[in-house]
């Protein structure tokens, strides 16, 4: 398996900024890359179309190159819940359809490591009767979480990680990101926080990113490690 699903703990938790370091961590070991962003909202209008972020994050850390339109194939502009940006689009987000796509694209684009990152956390809804969390089990893909590093964030992490187990796929590993630096401010106490989530998350930890005051990809990545997957 080199395919894998990365979730958060909410939105804003570092998902993107793990994911493009984890992709250019694997650049440096000469993996083959690919980043990918099905869904989007929160893109801006282009003279080329719209264009989100988080997939020109990943779209750059995907080597060989790559169209955008593969990276992010359904970007709305409003930055809200993906189900109600589609609705407001006149559009219906549905896993099949997706799935399909995005077997499509695995399959005529086969890299050494490819990540795909949902959008907030492992409940975000793709339409009334479907979430996130339903891709990744039509697809069958061990599930990465990446934990925003802040007070609340135990409670999210393990709740996260139930709900991946209880949805019968593994959880291969986890992240942290220190979103607020006021939670890493205590070094005993980080420690403390971060030795309570390896024991109850019982997965492998990819890595602990702090609070980089230049967030991007290889800024991350010394502090990540694909070796636990
Ligand atoms: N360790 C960190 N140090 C500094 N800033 C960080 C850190 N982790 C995340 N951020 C910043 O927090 C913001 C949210 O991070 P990111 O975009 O990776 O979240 P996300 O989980 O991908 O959110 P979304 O659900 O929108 O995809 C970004 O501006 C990012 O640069
Ligand atoms: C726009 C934002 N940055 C994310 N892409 C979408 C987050 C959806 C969160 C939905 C929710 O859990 O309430
Ligand atoms: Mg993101």
């Amino acid at each position: 398996m080199n395919v894998w699903f990365v979730t958060g703990t909410d939105t804003d938790a570092g998902k993107t900024l793990v994911t493009s370091g984890l992709l250019y961590a694997a650049r440096q070991q000469q993996l083959s890359t690919l980043g990918l962003k099905p869904i989007a909202s929160g893109s801006q209008a282009t003279p080329e179309g719209l264009r989100n972020s988080d997939a020109l994050a990943l779209q750059h850390q995907s080597v060989p190159p790559i169209h955008y339109a593969t990276v992010n194939p359904i970007a709305f502009a409003p930055a809200i819940a993906p189900h109600l940006a589609a609705l407001e689009a006149g559009q219906l987000l549905e896993v099949s359809a997706i799935t399909h796509l995005l077997r499509e694209t695995l399959s005529q684009t086969p890299r050494d490591f490819t990540l795909i990152e949902g959008a907030g956390g492992w409940r975000v809804p793709l339409n009334a009767q479907e979430d996130f969390a339903d891709l990744a089990m039509a697809l069958e893909l061990p599930v990465i979480l990446v934990v925003g590093l802040k007070l609340g964030c135990l409670n999210h992490a393990r709740l996260t990680a139930e709900a991946i187990r209880a949805d019968g796929l593994v959880l291969a590993g986890w992240a942290g990101s220190v979103v607020d630096p006021a939670f890493a401010a205590n070094t005993a106490r980080f420690e403390a926080n971060i030795a309570h989530l390896n024991a109850k998350l019982a997965a492998p930890c990819l890595g602990i990113v702090p609070h980089l005051d230049d967030p991007d990809a290889a800024t991350a990545a010394p502090y990540l490690s694909l070796e636990p997957l």
